[in-house]
């Protein structure tokens, strides 16, 4: 459920139309909901309240920063309670400036250079989960000359299939992400022994945008032989971070488990492990908390197949269909009940920047209002300036008011950054 209703005949944002964050702020632009974001945070939890139950403790729910790193969004969900899951320096500095406490950080990331794992030790944050033996060694170096320790997981590569799209798929054998199975005693036994490392646990994340449990039941079931195992070889186990990955709707008749439906999975398959877990949601949280609105630049008739409606949106602004060939439902903002078979395309240069081919849609005219739903997770973060377009702002809507919580930069905002040197200057 999301907040992004219609009332009246238009497309509302909770109380704000949309139509007037396209008046004053003007198109293209993501628009989120508060009330959405904090909704499905809490969801997430009491999904998660069989597992809080089983365990004796509260588990650390971690947003998956990189899903969506707007300050105010990170805002929003720290104060419903979330950590922060951040893959580079610049999200752990996102999410320390949006008042994420430092002990609800976790460092995931198989490329951490030395400055990031620097900077983690720093801002003491409160778990690194380590991808290598190599990333291992250099985390445990730095820290002891710094007469540090820091707390630490290993991620294991469990080699499951997650069923999902091949790009978004991280915990299979031939991903680069996390350490081998079948080498994560040795590892972790290596790692365990050093100075600057307090090696508590273990982490596991095998994709995103999962509509089936069985996979991640089975990545679980690996976890827990794993921990087992450890133990046998004597180490203290007491944290174990789940990752993120469960699925959203993007489109009619794609069913994700719900939350309690993945919470109770997780309370039978992490029976007796007796740890701290933490999870990393991103998607789930953010994704229908979001639209991307946008403005038919012109309809563009005549060709051999269905028309194309022009939006001032393109590619460089939502990635998604691009890269991955998916589906974001496109509604009219004050659709008119006529429908309309269409290709829905950008301005920019490319035959990929489509973001639907021959669809039935509410039937647009130029000049008018649509969206592109279920944006709120890798939309903006994964915006380029390809084509010279700048950045689109976002919004954030808090029932009837809202915000500007990203400006849109501009093509010369970014032009700004570049010069022409002196060697190619004519005398
Ligand atoms: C390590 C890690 N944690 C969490 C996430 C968040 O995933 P999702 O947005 O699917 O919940 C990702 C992205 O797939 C990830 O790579
Ligand atoms: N960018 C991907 C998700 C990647 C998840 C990162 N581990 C998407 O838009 O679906």
């Amino acid at each position: 459920m999301d907040h992004f209703t219609y009332k009246n005949g238009e497309l509302y944002a909770e109380d704000v139309p949309l139509s007037r964050i396209a008046d004053e702020v003007g198109t293209p632009v993501y628009v989120y909901s508060r009330a959405t974001l904090e909704r499905h945070a809490r969801v997430f939890r009491e999904g998660l309240a069989p597992v809080a139950q089983a365990t004796r403790r509260e588990p650390l729910v971690a947003f998956a920063v990189k899903s969506n790193p707007n300050l105010a969004v990170l805002r929003v969900l720290s104060r419903a309670g979330c950590g922060a899951d951040v893959v580079s320096g610049g999200e752990l500095v996102r999410a320390m400036t949006a008042g994420v406490p430092a002990d609800k950080i976790v460092f995931s990331g198989v490329g951490k250079t030395r400055a990031e794992l620097q900077l983690g030790l720093d801002r003491q944050i409160g778990q690194f989960n380590i991808e290598s033996s190599e990333e291992g060694r250099e985390l445990a170096e730095l820290a002891a000359s710094q007469g540090r320790v820091a707390q630490a997981t290993l991620r294991i590569n469990p080699d499951v299939d997650a069923k999902t799209h091949e790009k978004i798929s991280t915990g299979r054998a031939e991903n680069k992400f996390g350490i081998p199975l079948v080498r994560a005693r040795e590892v972790f036994g290596e790692l365990a022994a050093l100075e600057g490392l307090n090696l508590r646990g273990v982490a596991v994340h095998i994709g995103s945008q999962l509509l089936d449990l069985e996979p991640l039941e089975t990545a679980f079931a690996k976890v827990g032989q794993l921990v087992a195992d450890l133990r046998a070889d004597g180490h203290t186990i007491t944290h174990v971070d789940l990752g993120g990955g469960l699925g959203v709707t993007y489109k009619d008749g794609e069913v994700p488990p719900t939350p309690a439906e993945y919470g109770a999975m997780v309370a039978r398959a992490t029976v007796g492990w007796d740890v701290h877990l933490t999870f990393e949601p991103g998607r789930v949280i953010a994704g229908n908390a979001g639209v991307l609105l946008t403005r038919v630049v012109r309809v563009k008739r005549g060709g051999n197949g269905p028309p194309f409606v022009i939006v001032d949106a393109a590619m460089n602004d939502l990635a998604r269909p691009a890269m991955y060939g998916a589906w974001h439902d496109f509604d009219a903002v004050m659709p008119t009940g006529e429908r309309m078979v269409a290709n829905i395309v950008g301005p920019i240069c490319e035959t990929g920047d489509t973001f639907a081919t021959d669809r039935e849609v509410d039937a647009l005219q130029s000049g008018e209002l649509a969206v592109f739903r279920t944006a709120g997770a890798y939309g903006a973060t994964m915006a380029s300036s390809y084509n010279s377009r700048g950045f689109v702002p976002e919004v954030l809507v808090d029932g009837e008011q809202f915000a500007v919580v990203a400006d849109r930069i501009p093509a010369d905002a970014i032009m700004d950054a570049e010069r022409v040197p002196d060697f190619l200057l004519d005398d």
